[in-house]
C-alpha cells in the first residue's frame, strides 16, 4: 500500500519522526498527511514538495533523514480549510492527523514522550462536509460501482454532506448514462473495472476522482453484513429490494466512507433502491451536448439549469439539478409535479410569501449531517433552530387562506415540514430558539453562544465574572490614589491575566513603597513596569476559572443538543427535502411566469406537438445582449406517423438556427418530464424513454478516437438502442468524412431511424441530396430555416418552414465571419462554376451534390499555385527566396486588383 521509505536502523530517528513515519505508513502514498503540530498542520518529505507546489507556499527544511534534509511545509490550523479546499480541487486526498492528547498529558508518560496523534479523517473530493469546501447549490456525490460475475452492474451513491444513500442496478450499456446523471465528484470501483479500458472508455469521467479498491471490498456477503450492522436490520430485505450488484456497491461504499471517517460511524440514511426504468435515459454525449447542468466547457453558468434556476436556497438548487438530471417516465408522477408548479403560477401571493420565508432557510440537511459527524458547531444548531421553525411559519401562512386548496404534492410537503406531528422535534426547535444567542460562533469551543436564562449555573458564573470585571474597573482609581500615580492603569493580556502598569519613570515610586505596599512586582519592560496585588490576582483567577467553567458548561449544552439532533436526523433530513421541493416548485413557477412558459400536456401517446417553442438558454443570451428577440418555432412529430411525421429533415444556411432548433426540442422533453413548465405557447408531449443526440463533432483524443470515429460511435449507439418511444436529434452526421461516404451514412441512418427504430427524430443536414430522398419516404418530411439576401448581405430569419432549403449560403456566412474579401470573391466564383457544372453533369448520383462536386472537381490551379508547385526550394539561396517572395506578392496583388 505504501512506498514510504522505511528508516534504516543505523540512522537514529527522533521520536517525533518515528511517529510521523509510522502514521504516514498507514496512510499510504495516495494521500498527503496533515500532521498536527500545535497551531500548524505540517507536511514532510514528498507530501511537502507536492503540496508546497500546489499551494504556492514556502518549502523549508527541518532536521535530516538518511543524511538528507527533510523537506517541510505547513499551514495554520485556523485557516486550514482554505488550503484543504485548494488541494482537494487539484485532485489531492488529505489525511488529517490530530493530537489526541495535550503536551502535559504526554509529559506524564515520560519527559521524552511524543504527543499521541491519530488520523481522524481522510478528506477526499467525494467526502466533504464543510460549508466552505462545498458548493451550496451543487450536490457532492460519491459513487461506488460494482460488476457481478454474471455481468450485472450496481451503483451506490451517497452525499455525505446531507445523508443521501441510494443504489441502482443497470446493464453495462446503461452505466454511462446512470453515472452521468449523478455527476459524482469521486468514483470508487474494483481494480478490475478500473483496468478495463473498454468499459472505462465509455464513461465520461471528466472531473471525477477515481478510487480503485481491491475486489474483496466488493464482496456481496461482506457488504450485506456491513449494511445490516450499520443500519441495524436483521436482513437487507427490510430496507428494500437490492440486487447482489447493488449490495456489493453499497457495501464497498460504506466501507470506504468508514475508512475516510477513520472508523467513526458514517452518518447516512438507510440505502434506498431506485429503478433505472423510472427515469428518462440520457447518455453522457447527449447530456453534454444539451448542456443540462453545465456547459460543454464545464461551467454552470450558461447551462439549462442556470437559466431556469429561481430557487432561493442551496438545497432547492440541488433538488432542481437532480430533477433536470433525472427526468421521470411515469405520467402520473410528472403530472403531480406539474400540479404543484401550476398551483404556484396561479397563486402568486402564496408563491411570493413562500419564497420570502424560504429565503430565511438554512441548509438543514448539511447542518444536521455535520453535527452528527462531530464536525458541527453552534451555527449549525442555529440553522436547525431557524429552519425547523420556518415550517410552522409557512404552514400558518397557508392556514390563513383555507379556501385555497393546494394540490397533493404541495399538501404533502406542507405536512412534511409541519412540527405538529413531531412533538420531539417541535420541542427541540423551541429549546434551540431559547438556548441560543442571536449571534453564535462557528466553533463550540469558542463559547459565548448560550443565551441568558437557559442554564442557571452559566448565568451565575457570568454574573460572577462580570461583577469581578466591574470590581477590577473600580480598583484602578483606588490603586492610582494609593500609589499616587494618576496614570496607573489596569490592563489584561493572555499571559499575565490582569495586571497594573505604570510608566518606567513611576516605577521607583511604586517599588519604594515598603513592606506595607500591596503592589507586587511582576515584570519590567522598556515601555512600562507591571505589578499585581493579592486582591487583583484573586479576582483574576475567579474570572479565569468562571470563564473556563462557562466554556465547559456551554460545551455540555452543545453536546446535549447534538445528541437530540442525532436521534432525529432522519426526520430532519426529510423536512429539509420537503422545503427543497417547495423551493423548486415555487421557483419554477416564477421562471414560467417571467418567460411565458406553459404547462405541457404530458401523456403516454406517440405525439410531440410544440407550438411556438423557444430555446431557454439562447433566448436568455439574446435578451441579455440586447439582440433581436428569439424567433419561436413549432415542431410536430409522432412515432406512429399518423398525426405528424416521424422524422423531419432540417436544412438551411449555416448560422440559421438548426442546432438551436434541434436542441430546444430535446430540452422540451427534459423540462416536461422533470415536471416543469416549458418555453412554448403550447406543448403536447408523449413521454420519451430515452433521449439521443449527435450534435457537433469533437475529438476524443484522450480515448484515442478521431472526430469521425466519435461521431460514428455515437450514431451506432443511437441506431442500436433507440426505440419507438425515444427522441433523437442528429446534427450533420457524416460530415467528418468524404462527401460520398458521409452522405451514404446519413442516408442509411435516416432510413434506419424511420423504418427500424421508428423514433421521433429531427435530422439537420447540409446534404441537400437528402431532401429529395425525404420526399419519397413515408413518415418523413422536410423543413428548413430561412435566410434572405439583402443588398448582398445575409439576413437570418430563424423561422422553421415546411419544405427544403434551396441553398446553403456558406459563402455569405464565410463573409460574415470575416474571411478576406479576396478569398470570399474567389469562393463565389468557384461556387458558381461548380453549380453550373453540376447541373450539366449526368454522373452525380442524385440531384445536386453540392459539396461532392467541390471535393471531386478541384478548381484549376492558379498561376501562383503553379509557380509554387514547380519551385525547387532546396535550390534557392536565402536571398533568392526573399526575392521570389516579393515577386509572388506583386503577382498576387495584381490578381486581386
Ligand atoms: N430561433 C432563433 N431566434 C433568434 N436567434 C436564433 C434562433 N436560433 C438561432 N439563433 C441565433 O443564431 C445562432 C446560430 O444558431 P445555430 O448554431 O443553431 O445555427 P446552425 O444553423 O446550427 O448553424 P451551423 O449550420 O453553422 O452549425 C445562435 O447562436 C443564435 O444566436
Amino acid at each position: 500500500m505504501t512506498t514510504q521509505t522505511k528508516p534504516e536502523k543505523a540512522h537514529k530517528l527522533t521520536p517525533m519522526m518515528e511517529q510521523f513515519l509510522a502514521i504516514k505508513d498507514g496512510v499510504g502514498p495516495e494521500a498527503v498527511l496533515f500532521y498536527r503540530m500545535g497551531d500548524f498542520y505540517e507536511l514532510f518529505f514528498d507530501d511537502a514538495v507536492r503540496a508546497a507546489a500546489a499551494l504556492d507556499i514556502a518549502l523549508t527544511k527541518r532536521g535530516k533523514h538518511l543524511g538528507e534534509p527533510i523537506p517541510m511545509c505547513g499551514v495554520p490550523v485556523h485557516s486550514s480549510e482554505v488550503y484543504l479546499q485548494r488541494l482537494i480541487k487539484k485532485g489531492f486526498r488529505v489525511a488529517v492527523c490530530e493530537q489526541t492528547e495535550s503536551p502535559a498529558e504526554a509529559k506524564k508518560r515520560g519527559s521524552k514522550s511524543v504527543v499521541r496523534r491519530e488520523v481522524v479523517r481522510l478528506v477526499t473530493p467525494g467526502t466533504l462536509t464543510e460549508d466552505s469546501l462545498l458548493d451550496a447549490r451543487g450536490s457532492n456525490m460519491i459513487v461506488a460501482m460494482s460488476r457481478t460475475p454474471a455481468g450485472g452492474h450496481g451503483l451506490a451513491w451517497a452525499d455525505v454532506s446531507d445523508g443521501t444513500f441510494k443504489t441502482v442496478s443497470a446493464p453495462a450499456k446503461d452505466v454511462p448514462a446512470q453515472l452521468a446523471a449523478l455527476s459524482p465528484r469521486e468514483l470508487v470501483l474494483p481494480e478490475a473495472l478500473y483496468h478495463d479500458a473498454d468499459f472505462m472508455g465509455d464513461l465520461s469521467l471528466d472531473g471525477i476522482a477515481l478510487t480503485p479498491q481491491p475486489e474483496t471490498k466488493f464482496d456481496v456477503r461482506a457488504g450485506e453484513r456491513r449494511l445490516s450492522e450499520r443500519f441495524k436490520v436483521g436482513g437487507l430485505d427490510g430496507l428494500g429490494d437490492f440486487s447482489n450488484a447493488e449490495i456489493a456497491a453499497a457495501g464497498a461504499l460504506l466501507e470506504y466512507l468508514q475508512l475516510t471517517q477513520a472508523g467513526a460511524p458514517v452518518q447516512l440514511s438507510a440505502p434506498k433502491a431506485s429503478k433505472t426504468s423510472g427515469y428518462l435515459a440520457i447518455d453522457p454525449a447527449t447530456r453534454a451536448s444539451l448542456e443540462i447542468d453545465r456547459t460543454q466547457k464545464g461551467s454552470r453558468s450558461g447551462s439549462l439549469l442556470s437559466v431556469i434556476d429561481r430557487t432561493v436556497t442551496g438545497p432547492g438548487a440541488r433538488e432542481l439539478s437532480v430533477r433536470l438530471n433525472r427526468p421521470l417516465l411515469d405520467v402520473d408522477d410528472i403530472k403531480a409535479r406539474l400540479d404543484a408548479v401550476s398551483f404556484f403560477v396561479e397563486h402568486e401571493d402564496m408563491r411570493r410569501a413562500l419564497r420570502g420565508h424560504l429565503r430565511g432557510a438554512g441548509d438543514m440537511a448539511r447542518a444536521a449531517s455535520r453535527l452528527a459527524l462531530g464536525r458541527g458547531g453552534p451555527r449549525d444548531l442555529k440553522t436547525l433552530s431557524e429552519t425547523l421553525r420556518l415550517g410552522e411559519t409557512i404552514n400558518a401562512h397557508f392556514a390563513q387562506s383555507p379556501d385555497i386548496k393546494p394540490p397533493a404534492n404541495v399538501e404533502r410537503a406542507l405536512t412534511g415540514i409541519s412540527l405538529a406531528q413531531e412533538p420531539d422535534i417541535a420541542k427541540l426547535a423551541r429549546d434551540l430558539g431559547k438556548a441560543l444567542l442571536p449571534d453564535v460562533p462557528m466553533l463550540a469551543r469558542d463559547g459565548g453562544f448560550v443565551a441568558t436564562g437557559w442554564t442557571p449555573e452559566i448565568d451565575k458564573l457570568k454574573t460572577l465574572r462580570d461583577d469581578s470585571r466591574r470590581l477590577i474597573a473600580g480598583l484602578q482609581a483606588e490603586y492610582a490614589k494609593l500609589a499616587e500615580v494618576s496614570t496607573l492603569k489596569i490592563k489584561h493580556n493572555n499571559v499575565l491575566g490582569y495586571f497594573i502598569e505604570v510608566s518606567p519613570k513611576h516605577a521607583d515610586t511604586m517599588l519604594s513603597k515598603g513592606p506595607e505596599s500591596p503592589f507586587i512586582h511582576k515584570q519590567t519592560l522598556v515601555s512600562g513596569v507591571r505589578f499585581t496585588t493579592v486582591e487583583l490576582a484573586d479576582l483574576d483567577s475567579q474570572i479565569a476559572s468562571a470563564a473556563e467553567r462557562v466554556t465547559a458548561l456551554e460545551l455540555e449544552v452543545f453536546n446535549g443538543f447534538v445528541e437530540r439532533v442525532i436521534t432525529h436526523v432522519e426526520t430532519i433530513r426529510g423536512m429539509a427535502a420537503y422545503l427543497a421541493q417547495l423551493d423548486v416548485q415555487a421557483g419554477w413557477a416564477l421562471w414560467a411566469e417571467e418567460n411565458r412558459a406553459v404547462r405541457p400536456i404530458v401523456n403516454d401517446g406517440p405525439d410531440f406537438i410544440i407550438k411556438g417553442g423557444r430555446h431557454p438558454v439562447v433566448e436568455d443570451a439574446l435578451r441579455k445582449s440586447g439582440a433581436p428577440a428569439f424567433t419561436a418555432n413549432d415542431c410536430a412529430l409522432s412515432s406512429d406517423a399518423n398525426s405528424a411525421a416521424r422524422l423531419t429533415l432540417i436544412t438551411g444556411p449555416n448560422m440559421a438556427g438548426k442546432s438551436t432548433y434541434l436542441r430546444q426540442n430535446a430540452l422540451m422533453f427534459i423540462l416536461a418530464q422533470a415536471g416543469g413548465f416549458v418555453p412554448a405557447a403550447s406543448a403536447e408531449i408523449g413521454v420519451a424513454d430515452r433521449l439521443f443526440s449527435r450534435v457537433g463533432a469533437s475529438d476524443d483524443l484522450s480515448k484515442g478516437r478521431s472526430t469521425f470515429m466519435t461521431e460514428m460511435i455515437e450514431t451506432a449507439a443511437i441506431l442500436n438502442q433507440s426505440t419507438e418511444r425515444s427522441f433523437v436529434i442528429l446534427d450533420e452526421i457524416g460530415r467528418g468524412t468524404s462527401t460520398f461516404d458521409g452522405l451514404s451514412i446519413a442516408w442509411a441512418s435516416v432510413e434506419h431511424l424511420l423504418s427500424v427504430n421508428k423514433s421521433r427524430a429531427l435530422f439537420a443536414t447540409h446534404y441537400h441530396e437528402l431532401t429529395e430522398l425525404i420526399d419519397g419516404l413515408d413518415g418523413a418530411e422536410n423543413a428548413s430555416l430561412r435566410a434572405k439576401e439583402w443588398d448582398g448581405d445575409l439576413v437570418f430569419l430563424h423561422d422553421v418552414r415546411p419544405g427544403a432549403a434551396d441553398r446553403s449560403y456558406g459563402v455569405q456566412v464565410a463573409k460574415l465571419a470575416g474571411l478576406p474579401m479576396a478569398a470570399v470573391e474567389r469562393a463565389r466564383a468557384v461556387l458558381e462554376r461548380l453549380e453550373s457544372e453540376s447541373v450539366n453533369s449526368a454522373s452525380a448520383p442524385v440531384g445536386l451534390p453540392l459539396f461532392t462536386a467541390a471535393v471531386t472537381t478541384p478548381p484549376e490551379p492558379s498561376a501562383l499555385e503553379l509557380a509554387l508547385a514547380r519551385l525547387d526550394v532546396d535550390a534557392l539561396s536565402p536571398r533568392q527566396a526573399l526575392d521570389l517572395l516579393y515577386e509572388l506578392k506583386v503577382k498576387a496583388q495584381e490578381k486581386i486588383g
